[in-house]
């Protein structure tokens, strides 16, 4: 009985839910009724571009958000790894503000003379003086911003040879090293990366190998002729001791012999294109607005109508070139080369025309500037310039009486070890500069993608925890048992021509290069510095003498009064 009253009460129960259910299905229906109508009144009311603009500052504000919080984020990655760094000043310019406010600074104080007779102060401080600064706050490696940029600063010797160790594609020269630099620089070996990259590197290499450059020593004695004879005019027109500003004579070698080494018999011609390359360069070196704002550099101002008809004149004159060659002998100089090559490549015009351009870039400036260095140190320091003469005269017999030849100059050690230490002092390049296109492991270190790495060559070269006490002190003796012997971890102290897979391409001919120049020079003339050269190493993408080099030149075997 109460079982059935059980089941009724349960049955009247189920029966008032399904009414109450349903009465609320129906509530729950005209609610989401209502709401679709609301919604459907919203879309009336606001136009549907409302809502899609809605959605898009909503986007928008997400990615800002995360643009805005990456900084610090990836700050917070390094802190974790124990490397700090400068807050950056603002989030626009990360630290660059900071560095050219530190930077006016240093050249309100005027030029320092530091120069010292058996010493240099470590430039460095002066061209850099942030670096020094912040070194000295944060340690061997830290973290600074260039925009929204990390760039990691790195001196820690095991860091460094990671970075040389590395072969991977996912690192390589920073973007914005070719952000409007296109007219300069193309697609060419410098500059490129990935596949890419791999492709140029492996036809241009065997392109310098050193059994080529040995075929180029007689083009370089070729090309000091004229060097020669109008120091020899100056010097006898002088009645013995001429005042000369060298470094103009010296580029002018350099230049000569990039000319010949790319395009052999043609090389008049290629002189035309080279200084063509010059006058872009120099245009484009020019600081203006346009290219601080990419999108001016379309605007048909003047200057760009110039430097667009400089690109097309460059390129049609290569071309010509290179049909000419095609159509005759092969030639087998770098141009003769990298035409045969190109047919490999995907766009074998721009592999053929890009390439020469950058060889242009890489090899001319920085070698003159070496040999330069050279001239200025062996100037200071009669006791080296005596030896390596020495050492010409008896390597080339008769008194220096043969032109040197390409077994002659690989037999010149001393000469060779004034090279380095020159390098070592005033290495051209000051950075070698990496960047991470994906999130990275070097070593202990975890980088993340888009991270700059930042090697300063020049401060290194000057680290007396490498380099011992006398690291600012012009020493060539210190190389004579090769690199190795001169300073501790060797392959993260000495780098002149660059790290790991990037080194330079050009360093055989580079050396031989300046070697020839010094031999014929040293064989024909002594010298010493003029009163008035002002020591003052400049950064102008290259460390260079600020004011030039003027020595005071005599023929050999004469007093600095010019008698013998
Ligand atoms: C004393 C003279 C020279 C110095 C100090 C020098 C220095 C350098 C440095 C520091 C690099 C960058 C390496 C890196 O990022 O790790 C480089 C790259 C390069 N250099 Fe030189 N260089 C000199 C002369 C030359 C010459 C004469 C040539 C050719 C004729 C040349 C061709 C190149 C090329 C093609 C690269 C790019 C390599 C690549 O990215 O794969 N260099 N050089």
């Amino acid at each position: 009985m109460r079982e059935r009253e059980n089941i009724q009460t349960h049955r009247e129960r189920g029966r008032k839910s399904d009414t109450e259910s349903k009465k609320g299905r129906e509530r729950g229906g005209r609610i989401h009724l209502c709401m679709v109508q609301e919604s459907m009144m919203t879309m009336e009311g606001f136009p549907l571009s409302l809502v899609l603009v809605g959605s898009a500052v909503a986007v928008a504000y997400l990615c800002v958000a995360a643009w805005v919080s990456w900084p610090r984020r990836v700050g917070e990655i390094f802190r974790r790894q124990g490397i700090d760094g400068p807050p950056p000043s603002s989030f626009f310019s990360g630290n660059l503000s900071e560095m050219q406010a530190r930077l006016h600074a240093v050249a309100d104080g005027g030029a320092r003379d530091d120069f010292q007779r058996d010493g240099f102060d470590d430039y460095c401080k002066r061209i850099f003086p942030y670096f020094d600064k912040w070194r000295k706050a944060y340690g061997d490696t830290y973290l600074y911003w260039l925009r929204q940029r990390p760039a990691l600063y790195v001196t820690d010797p095991e860091l460094i040879s990671e970075i040389g160790r590395c072969v991977s594609l996912d690192m390589g020269k920073p973007t914005y090293l070719r952000k409007g630099q296109e007219p300069l620089f193309g697609g060419g070996v410098l500059k490129a990366n990935g596949a890419c990259w791999a492709r140029q590197r492996k036809v241009i290499a065997p392109e310098f190998y050193m059994a080529k450059v040995r075929g180029m020593v007689p083009l370089m004695v070729a090309a000091a002729q004229p060097l020669l004879r109008s120091w020899e005019a100056a010097v006898d027109g002088a009645k013995g001791v001429a005042a000369l500003d060298v470094d103009a004579d010296v580029r002018s070698f350099s230049f000569d012999v990039i000319s010949r080494a790319c395009f052999g018999t043609d090389h008049s011609r290629g002189r035309e294109i080279f200084l063509r390359l010059r006058a872009l360069s120099g245009l484009m070196s020019e600081p203006s607005v346009i290219f601080a704002i990419p999108s001016l550099r379309y605007l048909p101002t003047a200057k760009n109508r110039r430097i667009w008809r400089l690109t097309r004149e460059i390129r049609s004159l290569i071309l010509d070139l290179a049909r000419g060659r095609r159509a005759a002998t092969a030639e087998r100089d770098f141009l003769g080369s990298i035409i045969e090559s190109s047919g490999d490549q995907p766009r074998p015009d721009d592999f053929v025309v890009d390439n020469c351009k950058n060889i242009y870039f890489a090899g001319h400036e920085t070698s003159a500037v070496t040999a330069t260095w050279c001239l200025m140190l062996l100037a200071a320091h009669p006791e080296w310039q005596d030896r390596a003469r020495a050492e010409v005269l008896e390597v080339c017999g008769g008194g220096g009486a043969a032109e040197p030849d390409f077994d002659m100059v690989s037999r010149m050690k001393t000469l060779g070890m004034v090279v380095q230490e020159t390098l070592r002092l005033f290495p051209p390049s000051s950075f070698v500069v990496r960047e991470t296109f994906r999130d990275m492991r070097l070593g202990r270190l975890h980088a993340p993608k888009g991270t700059y790495l930042f090697v300063p060559v020049s401060a290194v070269h000057h680290d007396k925890a490498s380099w011992g006490p006398t690291a600012s002190r012009f020493d060539p003796g210190r190389f004579r048992d090769g690199v190795a012997a001169a300073c501790k971890h060797p392959q993260a102290a000495f780098m002149p021509f660059g790290l790991g897979a990037r080194t330079c391409l050009g360093q055989n001919l580079a050396i031989v290069e300046v070697k020839t120049l010094l031999a014929v020079v040293l064989a024909r003339f002594a010298f010493t510095l003029s009163p008035d050269y002002r020591h003052s190493p400049a950064f102008r993408l290259i460390i260079e003498p600020e004011f030039g080099l003027r020595l005071l030149v005599r023929r050999v075997g004469t007093t600095q009064d010019g008698c013998n």
